[in-house]
This record gives C-alpha cells, structure tokens and sequence, in this order.
C-alpha cells in the first residue's frame, strides 16, 4: 500500500476539486473528498446535489471538466469504466446493468476480457465464485436465469461481479431503496464483512439510519458542493438532516387518524384473486374498501403481492376473479377497469418502478408531465383536437416544476435527465395535479431526499383532507406509520390483518408482516388477524 507524506496509509480514494457542467447545471463544483481504505464513507445529500454524477466521475462513466484523482496515493486518469476496474473499483448502479436472459454465471463473465476467460475454464470461475460467495456471504444461484432472480439476489450478483473482477473500491447508489428491511440487513452484513476484508466502500443514501448504522465517515453535498465531512461519531440523523436541506426535517406522524369524510366507500374491491401464468396465486380473495377522506397503507414485506394489487386496482390488468365498485360502476372480470377508464373516473396511479410505469425516459419532462393525461381537453389544439398543445404543456409542466420543486427547473430536459428524486416529484406532480378522487401510490418516496419525503407526506395529507381516497403501498414502515390512517397488512397475496393507526407500531406491524398466513379465505370484510394493542 502506498503510504502517504505523513506515513500513513495513503487515501484508497481522493477526488480532488472535481468540477463537472451539464450544459446550465453545475452538477459538480470543485468537490474534494477522501476515503480511507477499509471504511465505509457515505454520501448524501438533497436529490440533484450530485451524488451520482460524482461517482460516475471516479468510475470513468463522465469526465470531469476540472480536478483530479488519486487512487492509492496515486493520481490516475480513468477515461473509461474499463480503467476503473482496472485500477480496482467496482460499482453498483440504482438500475441493474444485468442481462435477464442469461444465468448468473454468464453474466459475471459477460464483457470480462476474452483473453482472462480463455486462460480460465468455466468451470474454474464457478469455483472462484463459490469460494467468494463462501468468504463474502454473497450467495446466488449461479445457475438461475437472472429473469427468474429476486431483486435482492440481483444485487448480490452485481456485488459479486464487481468483487470478482477484483474491486478493492465499491461504489454503491442507493443499495437500499429496493431492499426489504431483511435483505437490507443482509446486505450490510456483506458490507461490514467487505470492509473486514480491506474492501473500501462509498455508499450513496437517503437513509441516515443506515448512515449512522454502517458508515465510518460521512460527506454531504448540496448543489453540486461538499457541504462538510464528518466522523460518523460526531453527527446524527437530524443534524445531517439539517446539513443537506438546509433546515429541520419533521418527517414524524402530524397528529391522529383522520376521519373518513363518508362511510361509503368510493372505490370497494370484493374477492380479488390473481394467479399467475405458472398458476401460483399471486392475490387471493382480496377484500377492501377505500372512503374518500382517508390514507389505507398497505403494509408488508414486497413481493405479498402489494404490486400485482395496485396493477389490478389501477386497471392494468384484470383479476381471475372478483369484482371491483368505483365510482358508482361496477367491473368484473371480463369487463375490467382499463387505465384511460380509470383516470375518467378519477382514479390516479404512482406506479411503484417510475422507469417501467411512471415515464418514458426518452421524452422531455413536459411530454412526462402528461402522460396519460395527453388527450385531455385541456392538451389538445387544433381543428380537430388531434395536436398537442404544447405552449399550455410547457406552461403546465412549467408550474408543477415550480410547486413540486423539480430540479431543475427545465421543462425541455429529457425525462433521463433528472435525478431520480426529482423524476419522482414530476410523476407525483402530475397524479396529485389532477385532484383524483382515488389515489393510488406505491413507494412514493423511493430514492427521495428527506426534504422531498416531508414536503410529499405534507401532500398526500392535503390530499386526503380534500376528501380523496389514498391507498399508500409502501416498504417503509416509517412512512406507513407517519402517514396511514389505517393499515392492512399483507402476505402472501391476502390480506392478513387489518389495524387502525392507534394500534400500529414497528413491531405490531413486523410480526404480522413476518407471520405465515392462515391459508383459509379471509371472510368479507372480516381481517383475517386483529393486533392486540
Ligand atoms: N446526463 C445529464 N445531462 C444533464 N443533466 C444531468 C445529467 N446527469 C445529471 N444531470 C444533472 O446534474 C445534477 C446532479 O444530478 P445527480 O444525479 O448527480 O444528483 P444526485 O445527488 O445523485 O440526486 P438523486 O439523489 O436524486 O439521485 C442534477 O441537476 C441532474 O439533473
């Protein structure tokens, strides 16, 4: 190891006046930052302050336009993603770069150099990556098609490749934002492991509990600079909070239940059951009733099903049986709900992935801003109303930008092009702005800043007190508890136990979520599990 002019280690990372320009936006201004080898140093910061484009910079993927790098004491120049893993560093990007149709095994060795692989036997890979999976606890099943591989397995197997091709520095973007709380544990006891091992690790968070949890040192950014660098034993969650929006953060519950504003539902779904192609139910016997006036979170461990019933609910896709009153019509089977019905009758959607569902990454944000909405009235021009009328598109994407504080304020900028935080509050700026009766939102807050979080939850709540009916899917229990008005929590495609807020906490709400469903029918409207208070 190299050591520095003082004698001790060098610095396994040292990013030196950075400073990165995207046409107007400073993403990067003559950021510094050093990483000592074997931490782990966190990055956070309000969306957009240019976390990602930072770590992009060190893995080769952007150039900066100023400064310089040092890896191990050394300056380097890294033009491309192949010389940063030449020179060891590794990183997991908030979208997987993973081919779905290959196994595990072929994608670890998928753009590896030919001539390494030729020198090496498959067979032989494999057996490295046994004895690394053994040493790291990183398991997956080589031989799984990765179509057919759990999120949190997906992640692993990116871990695996970058550590395979020999990272001794990992750059980590918001490896928690599709995580259960129980694969998030598992993943950071790979992450201590790691850094038992001499692995450096620079992790990019919304979540300061895990900052605190895990990291060694911490560096916020805001607008584009460092903001400070501190010891994880000098700071707290609220005085980072205050260090990256620039004011306190209240992200706790604002008061009691609210009460419905009507008894009678406006969106009532009765026995909904959804199997899937390979014949495993998916939603069973699913009963529920929303009222205008009150937030139901949906509480549960992802993948109980929380996915395919927003699906179903939002029109995109019909049950096997079952039946479903919004708004005073009534849909079967063979007659579903489609999505342009739906936003007739009111019913907006928050799809839970914003890149699959949400928009098309492509358009610039005032076709996003539209989306589903686009044959409006309100957007079309001309004699036959067949043109878009963009100069009140732009206008209107104009004030979303400015009310739900998108940045940057840039309605002509590819939907691409903003951070992920901010693709968000354009997605929630449009299905808010429609005033919907019924709202339906999954992970809202997914990948949002904590300054966004409070000024979403403050949203949704104006919403509900104006009388809409909201159903919150979301894996973060916090975000339940600080924004329900009642729960019910699922599991294995039922709904397993319905609460009202007062009888909620974490760990009311983690056994329920943990425990196996009794495999009898949930009768209607009767919770399957009431928790004891
Ligand atoms: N390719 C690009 N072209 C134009 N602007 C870009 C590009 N990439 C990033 N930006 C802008 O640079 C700024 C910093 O973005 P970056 O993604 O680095 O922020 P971040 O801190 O990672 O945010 P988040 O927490 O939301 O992921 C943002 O204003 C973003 O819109």
């Amino acid at each position: 190891m190299t050591e520095s002019s003082r004698g001790g280690p060098a610095p396994a990372v040292r990013l030196c006046d950075i400073s990165k320009r995207f046409g107007a936006v400073q993403a990067n201004r003559s950021v510094s930052l050093s990483v000592m080898p074997g931490t782990v140093h966190g990055l956070v910061g309000e969306n957009g302050a240019g976390k990602s484009t930072l770590m992009a910079i060190l893995y080769g993927y952007y150039h900066a336009d100023e400064g310089h790098i040092e890896i191990n004491g050394q300056a380097v120049q890294i033009a491309n993603s192949h010389q940063a893993i030449a020179l060891g560093i590794g990183m997991v990007h908030q979208h997987f770069m993973l081919v779905d149709t290959l196994s595990a095994l072929d994608n670890v060795m998928l753009g590896a150099e030919p001539a390494f692989f030729l020198a090496r036997a498959k067979r032989q890979v494999r057996k490295d990556l046994e004895t690394l999976m053994r040493d790291t606890g990183l398991h997956v099943r080589l031989d799984a098609t990765v179509a057919d591989l759990p999120v949190g397995e997906l992640q692993r197997l990116e871990i695996l490749k970058a550590l395979y091709r020999g990272a001794r520095i990992l750059i980590l973007d918001e490896p928690t934002a599709v995580l259960t709380p129980q694969e998030t544990d598992q993943l950071f006891d790979v992450l201590r492991r790691l850094r038992e091992r001499g692995t450096t690790i620079l992790l990019i968070t919304h979540k300061l509990r895990e900052v605190m949890a895990l990291c060694d040192a911490v560096t916020v950014m805001r607008a584009g600079a460092v903001v400070k660098t501190t010891p994880i034993g000098d700071t707290s969650p609220e005085d980072l909070a205050e260090s990256m929006v620039g004011r306190k953060v209240n992200l706790g519950r604002a008061g009691g239940a609210a009460q419905p504003q009507s008894d009678q539902p406006v969106l009532r779904a009765e026995g909904l059951s959804v199997a899937s192609g390979a014949g495993v139910h998916l939603l069973t016997n699913v009963q529920l009733a929303l009222r205008p006036g009150e937030i139901v979170g949906v509480a549960g461990v992802s993948g109980n099903g929380q996915s395919e019933l927003l699906e179903v609910l939002a029109g995109m896709r019909a049950p096997d049986a079952g039946s479903m009153h919004l708004a005073g019509r009534d849909f079967r089977p063979a007659t579903w709900l489609d999505p342009r019905t739906a936003r007739d009758l009111k019913l907006a959607h928050v799809p839970e992935d914003r890149h699959l569902l949400g928009m098309v990454l492509s358009f610039p944000a005032w076709e996003t801003a539209a989306l589903g909405y686009h044959e409006q009235d309100q957007y079309c021009a001309g004699p036959l109303g067949l043109a878009m009328n963009q100069r009140h598109l732009r206008a209107q994407t104009a004030r979303m930008m400015e009310d739900f504080d998108v940045r940057p304020r840039n309605a002509e900028l590819g939907s691409s092009k903003f951070s992920g935080g901010n693709q968000q509050k354009l997605i929630l700026a449009r299905e808010i702005g429609q005033q919907p009766a019924v709202l339906l939102v999954g992970q809202p807050t997914r990948g949002v800043d904590i300054g966004a979080i409070e000024f979403i939850h403050n949203r949704l709540r104006q919403l509900r007190d104006a009388g809409c009916a909201i159903l919150l899917v979301s894996s973060e229990l916090d975000e339940i508890l600080a924004l329900a008005d009642r729960v019910v929590v699922m599991n294995a495609g039922r709904i397993t136990g319905e609460l009202s807020i007062e009888q909620c906490n974490e760990k009311t709400l983690g056994l329920l979520m943990a425990a196996t469903p009794d495999r009898a029918d949930t009768p209607s409207g009767a919770p399957a599990a009431k928790a004891s208070s």
